[in-house]
């Protein structure tokens, strides 16, 4: 089966780590696809970071929420403008994350959105696994004092650029799970993670989860991380309140890194190729090979 018909160009946009006012990181993220844009003009696909819109910070999740409504500049102005910037620019928009609120029930999530060339949401996923960890003189981050967790894979077939992908946010792609269920229950050909690791754990494992999920299932992996800057994600008194680690990476099927970013805003571009896909599976038939009568506990569900 043909995993992906036509090759499909997309630029992946390491943006300044979120600064306390909103609508000036709303602003830089239009800049930057501006700019995507006129340097690579075939670019169908623009990938954001996670928590593009705010500081990525556990106690300010709340008061940056805002909630899902389409059209309504006011009250939900990173949605609003995430759809004009698709619809202006005709491109598939994977609007990294924002902190949501969810009205009827007073929680907050890490939410990705994402729109078509129209301006259409067409789908949106919250992130599965909150980040809660404590290393030992490393970082501690508890996203689940204000965060709560989604309860759904996301899978996203575009028509218009004929991507069929399945999305994850940061710390989801260390559960192998929503790439496996991407790639084999519904054919996906890439897994995007809008992401923010950090300058503890990115060194230990950016690099080798990102070639694990694109070896494991034979696809694109495409992390997407805000810029490093030298004072870190700072809150509104200018205090630090995260450090991401930047290197934003494009994998291929086979293992290999197609682009990657260094510490600082970069905007990388290339070209997602179905073929390629196809040779990298003959080659190496890892998916007609595998042993479910041995380990049928671990199987996917067909
Ligand atoms: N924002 C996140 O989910 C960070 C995940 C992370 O740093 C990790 O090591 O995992």
């Amino acid at each position: 089966m043909n995993v992906l018909k036509n090759k499909v160009n997309i630029s992946i946009i390491q943006l300044a780590g979120s600064k306390p006012d909103k609508l000036s990181n709303l602003k830089r993220a239009e800049d930057l696809i501006k700019e995507a844009l006129s340097k690579y003009p075939k670019t169908q696909v623009v990938v954001l970071p996670e928590c593009f819109n705010a500081p990525y910070s556990v106690k300010l999740f709340r008061k940056y929420a805002e909630p899902i409504i389409l059209n309504d500049k006011e009250n939900s102005p990173s949605v609003y403008k995430l759809s004009e910037l698709a619809k202006t620019f005709k491109i598939l928009l994977i609007g990294g994350s924002i902190p949501e609120i969810d009205l009827k029930t007073n929680k907050i999530y890490n939410t990705s959105l994402v729109f078509n060339s129209d301006g259409e949401l067409i789908g949106q996923h919250r992130k599965l696994h909150l980040f809660d960890i404590s290393i030992p003189n490393g970082i501690t981050f508890q996203e689940s004092k204000t965060l709560s967790a989604g309860d759904k894979l996301t899978t996203i077939n575009d028509a218009k650029t004929g991507l069929n992908f399945g999305l994850g946010i940061c710390y989801d792609m260390r559960f192998p799970e929503g790439a496996m269920y991407a790639a084999r229950k519904k054919n996906a050909s890439c897994m995007i993670y809008p992401s923010a690791f950090n300058t503890v754990t990115g060194p230990l494992h950016w690099h080798s989860l990102a070639k694990s999920r694109s070896i494991d299932n034979q696809i694109y992996t495409i992390l997407c991380s805000p810029s490093r800057a030298e004072e870190g994600i700072v809150d509104e008194f200018g205090e630090p309140v995260y450090k991401a680690y930047g290197h934003s990476i494009v994998v291929d099927p086979k293992g290999g890194i197609v682009c990657e970013a260094g510490e600082n805003e970069e905007i990388l571009n290339c070209e997602l190729d179905g073929e390629f896909i196809n040779e990298v599976r003959q080659a190496i038939p890892i998916g007609f090979q595998r042993r479910f009568d041995v380990y049928e506990d671990v199987k996917l569900k067909e």
